[in-house]
């Protein structure tokens, strides 16, 4: 099981700062949707080039235009690239085959598929990295988590790596972990920690031992 911090709502001088102090704890930094909004591909390559060793995730949530869109996050640097799962097939097969040809994953975000059994099934058979099952920020403001979309694409997911983001912090860390996923992504459950570092390290300690 790993871990991956997410930043969503910072700057890059701010995201190089809170990297700096949990740098050792995590597996994954992702540059999350807001940054590349605001600072576009800029942000992945600053950050990819101030911390190379940590593999980086570009959150752009890609619609449409897979394979170009894949292509212009390498070349910023990034290691993996989000793609959403309501996409057509087309548009992550597109993806897919950039990043192969790139050396990078794909993970697609599952945030807003109604039938997520079986889309988690046919998106697994496309050859995709990561599933993620996610609560976005407005889901979170109506209380609602992801743990049984989880269950769900455990069922069926039979190559891709499984992974769990929204809202997740160190009280609901545990409950997460024993759902057995292989990459968990927290992003407001360390930034916005009054000891980033501590939380961070506890976190990693607990899913180093799952
Ligand atoms: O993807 C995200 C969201 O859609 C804003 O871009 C977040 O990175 C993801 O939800 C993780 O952040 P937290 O919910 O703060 O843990």
């Amino acid at each position: 099981m790993e871990l991956q911090l997410a930043l969503d709502l910072v700057n890059i001088e701010e995201a190089k700062v809170l990297v700096k102090e949990v740098e050792s704890f995590i597996d994954i930094v992702e540059i999350g949707t807001p940054i590349v909004i605001n600072e576009g591909l800029h942000a992945v390559k600053a950050i990819k080039e101030a911390f190379p060793n940590l593999k980086v995730l570009a959150d752009l949530k890609i619609m449409d235009a897979g394979g170009y869109e894949v292509m212009k996050a390498s070349e910023a640097g990034a290691d993996i690239i989000t793609v959403l799962g309501v996409s057509d097939d087309s548009t992550i097969r597109g993806a897919v085959e950039e990043a192969r040809k790139q050396g990078n994953k794909i993970m697609v975000d599952m945030i807003n598929v109604k039938n997520i059994e079986t889309r988690a099934a046919e998106i697994d058979a496309l050859g995709v990295d990561y599933i993620c099952v996610h609560s976005g920020y407005d889901h979170q403001a109506e209380g609602k988590n992801s743990f049984e979309e989880l269950a769900a694409i455990k069922r069926v997911v039979k190559q891709a790596k499984t992974a769990i983001a929204g809202g997740i912090k160190i009280d609901t860390l545990q409950e997460v972990i024993s759902a057995k996923p292989d990459l968990v992504i927290v992003g407001g459950g360390i930034t916005g920690a009054e000891n980033k570092s501590a939380t961070a390290s506890q976190m990693q300690q607990w899913i180093k031992q799952a």
